[in-house]
């Protein structure tokens, strides 16, 4: 384990650019593998989590390759994905692992998913239970978890599934093991997740119909589906921008200019509340790239107040609450977050991790059931402290290491390895828009 002290380094200023967005980048390889043909993606997220994607389906066929600065997937389609020789070696990634078995769960092969030790403790229960409905079978570690033994079925049943949790992942896992099921599998999703599978498999030739219901959306496709080739260009992670839209919110005298950031409705919640705190984010050269919503955020230091977070808009920022809760250690007044309980089942208990680690940094927490309560400074650095406990998630060491460069003593951070599954070049941008 690399510990880092992260420490006060002065005004971000200039203009970064943020790597490709993870769950594009997942869905972008698994696409690819299942066209018949070449796909090319420009701005892939080259992360440990996307890249454990990758060697997956090329054990299960699929011919993958970085082509210059691209990458390029020439598929198997869809249907024909082979036996994997080896287990499939998920590390520390949940999309990789829960997209993946919504796929093996309609062919006629047998997988064995493996993954480190925070994957190993979380939930697979929520897409076991619907690809079971379909015919898969599953032999799971005790507590639904990996490693897991599954053998799909070829064809599979299809299914209308209501989601019970709101998780991009699970409604994926569905339709992805509906791409090769013949008849019409139905997702209801109560409360809208990020919909990048949705608009993605429209992209590659998939009929997807969407229907909106008193709130509810009822998502629907009839396999088994062709997928046609795709060019695809991956907009920057609004996941990864949101690190440095905090810290320039927070470290006085910050004018920095994040460019290409993906703004999903589903996916720009962060952005949204921090507005509502009172930060200063200007939205330019709006534009589209991919068939996603696209701007260059400036965003310059300002005095951020607390709020009550509606609970409604989780789903859309469901990632970025361990930095948001840094925000509010730093603004004036009290921050209250309810609502928050899938925070617990993420790389590591997002609640009491932050928590802890906030704690430790010296702020003012109080975690409850379901979310945290932070009393700010008004500007005032925190003391700084540590080391803090990362628990092999990526998010908590880039979040407090947000919390280090408004600090006056540091923050450090016990392990920095876990960046790299999403964001490799996290520390040396900081260096760039702090030089
Ligand atoms: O579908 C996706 O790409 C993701 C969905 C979310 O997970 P859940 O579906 O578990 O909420 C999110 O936390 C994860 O980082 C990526
Ligand atoms: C929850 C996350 O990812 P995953 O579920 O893919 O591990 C994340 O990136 O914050």
């Amino acid at each position: 384990m690399t510990s880092h002290r992260f420490s006060s380094r002065g005004p971000l200023t200039g203009r970064i650019r943020v790597p490709g967005d993870k769950s594009i980048s997942h869905r972008s390889l698994m696409f690819g593998a299942l066209a018949v043909g070449r796909s090319r993606i420009t701005g892939l997220l080259e992360g440990e989590d996307v890249l454990a994607t990758a060697a997956a389906l090329r054990a299960m066929g699929a011919v993958i390759e970085k082509d210059g600065e691209d990458w390029v997937v020439d598929g198997v389609g869809v249907g024909t994905l082979l036996q994997p020789g080896q287990a499939l070696d998920m590390g520390n990634s949940g999309t990789s692992t829960r997209l993946l078995m919504g796929l093996v769960a309609s062919h006629g092969i047998t997988a064995t998913f493996t993954g480190d030790a925070s994957l190993s403790k979380r939930p697979m229960g929520r897409v076991i239970d619907p690809l079971s409905t379909m015919g898969a079978s599953f032999t799971p570690s005790p507590g639904g978890t990996l490693p897991l033994v599954m053998e799909g079925m070829q064809p599979a049943v299809p299914v209308s599934y209501r989601l019970p949790v709101a998780s991009a992942q699970v409604k994926s896992a569905v339709l992805l093991a509906g791409l090769n099921t013949p008849g019409t599998t139905t997702v209801i999703e109560p409360v809208p997740t990020r919909d990048h599978t949705e608009r993605m498999l429209r992209g590659f030739g998939v009929d997807v119909e969407v229907e909106e219901q008193k709130g509810e959306r009822i998502i629907k496709l009839t396999g088994p589906c062709d997928l046609s080739p795709c060019d695809i260009t991956v907009p920057g992670d609004p996941s990864s921008a949101a690190f440095f839209a905090v810290a320039a919110s927070i470290v006085p005298g910050s004018d920095l200019t994040i460019e290409n950031v993906g703004l999903n409705p589903t996916r720009n919640g962060i952005f949204r509340v921090l507005e509502q705190m009172g930060a200063s984010i200007d939205y330019l050269d709006a534009r589209e790239v991919g068939g996603e919503p696209v701007a260059d955020l400036r965003v310059r230091h300002a005095p951020l107040k607390g709020i009550e977070v509606d609970p409604a808009i989780a789903p859309s920022m469901i990632d970025e609450f361990p930095v948001l809760f840094v925000a509010a250690a730093l603004a004036e007044g009290t921050t209250v977050t309810t609502g928050l309980e899938e925070l617990r089942v993420k790389e590591s208990d997002r609640l009491s991790a932050m928590a802890a680690a906030l704690a430790l940094a010296g702020a003012s927490v109080e975690e409850t059931e379901d979310g945290l309560t932070i009393h700010g400074t008004s500007g005032t650095p925190l003391p700084g402290g540590g080391p803090v406990t990362t628990h092999l998630d990526h998010r908590i060491a880039m979040s407090m290491a947000v919390a280090g460069l408004a600090s006056q003593g540091g923050v450090e951070v016990d392990s920095t390895e876990p960046i790299a599954t999403s964001f490799p070049n996290f520390t040396s941008l900081i260096e760039q828009a702090s030089a």
